[in-house]
């Protein structure tokens, strides 16, 4: 506590040496504070009570008020003349009745001496204080220049001024800003917080009030309760007493207060208040209190931040499959139902295969016997019957040579009598060699059992086919989308139509009109027209055409470059979508993934079937060679699936270029060894017994199957049922497609022309040749592109007019020839 005073002390002393400007900080020691806060205190209730009295009094008053010195003459203020002389100032030649804040200032100042607090707050009361006393006078003043009471002489005197010069409306501006202005710099108010300011700022005010209050009382509490404690103590008077007793009994407060001061100051709950009205703890003041619980209110509308997080955490696809589920393509024909099983025939009656022994006996004597009259030895020999044919596997003694059974091959045939004799020397995976012999009685392999096979109706992929039963009995199931393009090839009668509706029929009992659609092309007129009654569920077709099913040649090219576009459409589509084939595409737009609004659409698969190729290929040649070995380059990432069967399977019917990309083959019976070569690498094809008897190869082996059958009845039956369904409203439209026979229009403006025209022409001309093909293959173009700049080249006559399947004549000898032409249109 000593060491305190020291220091508290000689602090002050240290700047008063220093600084020549104590008389200038009217620096009051501590008793000159007291008594001036005591001065200051009891003045402001004075003057509060004498107001409170002139509010009444006044105009009795101000009778006596010109004699206010003669002691005679007796007020009827509370404060009697002093009262009313004062108040008489303050309020009717001051201020109004404004005027009670000087008498809140000058309390308030009292208690800021009285107890020492820092003046900064009390400066900052003045300041405030004064403006707003003259602002309540002009306030008071503008509304009730009458009475003087309210708004003083200086009310009524600012306001004749401003009203002067202003008028009435500029006044009540003038206050109403000023009001404004005290709002925002004061109270630091905004619209929106007016509500919220009003009501802390009334309760701070209140607080304000009663802190001073109790303050005042604490303070002299604790005055006498710690330190004056043993005083008070000697003298025996309760605390109450010796608080009321302060004012009067001066000599004891002086000690009391000499002893407090010091004593009070260290406290933690005094230095505490001194610390809140000290300015540059202002900033920490309890002030900002009523904003920072605003702000901690703003803080609420965090709620916002987990919204945002579950929206970043949601992605837009799953929302979409949350929400609606995965698309179905099948949706539109929800109702779609596939067609029974029932509709196919049972040809066995529902017989397995009857083991004919004699048979088996037979056959295996024969063969016995003849490999014995060329001496070889048979250690071993198996049968397996299958629906026309049985396998013999023999197991040859020690040291023959295969390459000799292979040899004996016809001579076999004739001991044996049979037709259709094969011999797989070895069979692949087996140490055997493989004796296929026509069954006497050959069994039909119904489509209906080959339906109804699990491994068909189990198989999970993505175009499964069924072509029949192999040797063993076993169904033969295959997915055309892993073929990826499928050659068939057979003499006239042996079963390829039959075996073109397997197919057909295995994709209508699989799939569903949404997921796939066949391009079918009939130049036999007869064979595929029963599929015209499912026309507007599973076909596809050029805009503008009336029949689906395509039997006109020069309409198959206009297909298949209609399916080059679509095939390079939806290859873009992929690529967008950077998807690398169509299974992934669709499962992408299935999940939502891909927005239908950037083109995307769910891609069915598209199966283009051509029962007689070697027709189209004498009639339209490399006008139809090129888009189909274009699409079976490259079209079987997107879905599009070639079946082509052909009669004829010559070298200039199946190229090379078709041959290569056709891995997967079917050979009915052929006439010729050749044939079976140039169909399947390898002979075989010319011994088949017919009749839907095939050998089967996606690469190096080959398996014979018997192709399962299915009479036009029974795939009348399917259509019929499939047909009689709700169906889309049109075919699936392929893209248009503008041949080079229907770009008629010569009106071609010159300023319209491709870019590439100047090179295109320079092209035909170079080879004498008007063919858009060429175009396509020189400057890498698409069909449609190259199309309109024969057209261009047409109009400008440098190529003749459409010739049919014949390319059309060049009109321009030369580039000499074509320089001049384009120079002379340049002149024009
Ligand atoms: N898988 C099979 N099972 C039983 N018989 C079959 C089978 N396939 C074809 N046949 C028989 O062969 C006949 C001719 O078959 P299909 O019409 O399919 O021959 P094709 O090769 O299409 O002949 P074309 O080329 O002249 O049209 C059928 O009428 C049928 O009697």
């Amino acid at each position: 506590m000593a060491k305190k005073k020291t220091t508290t002390k000689s602090k002050p002393k240290k700047t008063k040496t220093k600084t020549p400007r104590k008389p200038i900080n009217f620096k009051l020691s501590r008793q000159q504070q007291i008594l001036l806060g005591s001065f200051l205190f009891f003045l402001g209730i004075a003057l509060f009570f004498s107001f409170v009295s002139y509010l009444f009094t006044w105009k009795v008053d101000q009778s006596v008020i010109t004699e206010i010195t003669d002691r005679d003459v007796q007020a009827k203020n509370w404060l009697n003349n002093f009262g009313a002389g004062m108040s008489n100032f303050f309020i009717y030649k001051g201020f109004g009745i404004s005027a009670f804040i000087i008498a809140a200032l000058l309390t308030i100042s009292g208690v800021y001496y009285f107890f020492d607090y820092a003046k900064a707050r009390l400066r900052q009361f003045w300041f405030w204080g004064i403006l707003v006393m003259l602002w309540l006078s002009v306030f008071f003043g503008f509304f009730h220049k009458q009475n003087d009471i309210l708004g003083g002489r200086v009310g009524y005197e600012i306001n004749d001024y401003l009203q002067d010069y202003l008028g009435l409306i500029g006044a009540a501006f003038i206050l109403a800003f000023l009001a404004i202005a005290y709002a925002v710099v004061r109270l630091k108010m905004t619209p929106d917080k007016v509500g919220t300011f009003f009501k802390s700022t009334k309760d701070q005010l209140s607080d304000e009030f009663t802190e001073t209050l109790t303050a005042t009382e604490e303070t002299i509490e604790d005055t006498q309760e710690s330190e004056v404690q043993p005083i008070v103590e000697n003298t025996t008077l309760p605390v109450e007493e010796v608080t009321e007793n302060v004012a009067s009994d001066t000599t004891t407060t002086k000690s009391t207060f000499e002893m407090n001061v010091e004593n009070l100051q260290p406290t933690i709950g005094k230095k505490k208040k001194d610390e809140v009205v000290d300015p540059p703890m202002e900033i920490t003041t309890p002030e900002p209190e009523p904003e920072l619980i605003i702000t901690s209110e703003d803080i609420d509308i965090e709620v916002k931040a987990p919204v945002e997080e579950k929206e970043i955490k949601k992605n837009l696809s799953d929302t979409l499959v949350e929400d609606f589920g995965e698309f179905d393509p099948t949706l539109e024909l929800g109702n779609y139902k596939f067609p029974p099983i029932d509709l196919l025939k049972d040809y066995t009656n529902g017989q397995g295969i009857t083991i004919n022994q004699e048979e088996l006996e037979e056959n295996k004597n024969r063969i016995v016997e003849t490999l014995n009259n060329y001496k070889i030895g048979i250690a071993n020999i198996k049968a397996t019957v299958g629906p026309t044919v049985t396998l013999y596997e023999i197991v040859p003694e020690a040291g023959v040579r295969i390459s000799k059974i292979k040899n004996l091959e016809d001579d076999i045939a004739l001991s044996l009598s049979a037709l259709g004799i094969r011999i797989i020397a070895p069979i692949p995976g087996k140490g055997t060699i493989g004796i296929e012999v026509p069954n006497k009685k050959p069994r039909i392999v119904s489509m209906r059992s080959a339906v109804a096979s699990p491994k068909f109706q189990e198989a999970e992929m993505e175009l499964p086919l069924t072509l029949g039963k192999t040797i063993s009995n076993e169904t033969f199931v295959v997915d055309l989308a892993k073929m990826p393009h499928l050659l068939m090839a057979g003499a006239t009668g042996q079963g390829k139509s039959v075996g073109l509706n397997a197919i057909l029929a295995s994709l209508l009992y699989k799939k569903h009109p949404a997921e796939v659609k066949f391009v079918l092309v009939d130049p036999k007129k007869v064979e595929l027209t029963l599929f015209n009654k499912i026309e507007r569920h599973y076909l596809a077709k050029l805009p503008d055409t009336e029949e689906a099913i395509i039997t006109d040649n020069s309409k198959v090219i206009n297909t298949l470059n209609s399916l080059c576009i679509e095939m390079d459409a939806r290859y873009d589509l992929l690529k967008n979508a950077m998807c690398r084939n169509i299974k992934e595409y669709n499962a992408k737009f299935k999940a939502r993934k891909l927005n239908p609004n950037n083109g995307h659409k769910f891609l069915p698969y598209i199966v283009l079937v051509v029962d007689e190729f070697a027709d189209l290929i004498m009639t339209s040649g490399k006008e139809v060679e090129t888009p189909i070995a274009r699409l079976a380059q490259l079209a079987r990432a997107i879905g599009i699936h070639l079946i082509i069967a052909t009669q004829r399977p010559s070298v200039n019917v199946i190229t090379g270029i078709i041959k290569a990309n056709f891995p997967a083959r079917i050979a009915f019976r052929v006439t010729s060894k050749i044939d079976s070569r140039t169909i399947l690498d390898t002979s075989g094809a010319d011994q088949l017994i017919g009749r839907g008897d095939m050998l089967y190869t996606q690469g190096n082996d080959v398996v014979r199957i018997q192709c399962a059958f299915v009479d036009t009845p029974e795939v009348e039956r399917i259509v019929d049922y499939i047909g009689g369904q709700k169906a889309y409203p049109d075919a699936h439209l392929l893209p248009e497609y503008v041949g080079e026979e229907s770009g008629t229009s010569l009106d071609i403006d010159a300023s319209d022309r491709d870019k590439l025209f100047r090179e295109a022409a320079e092209v035909l001309v170079i080879a004498q040749q008007g063919s858009a093909s060429l175009l396509q293959r020189k400057l890498k173009l698409g069909y449609n592109r190259a199309g309109r700049l024969i057209d261009q080249l047409e109009a400008a006559g440098i190529v003749g007019p459409f010739e049919g399947s014949k390319a059309r004549q060049v009109l321009v000898p030369d580039i000499m020839a074509l320089d001049q032409l384009l120079n002379n249109e340049g002149n024009e």
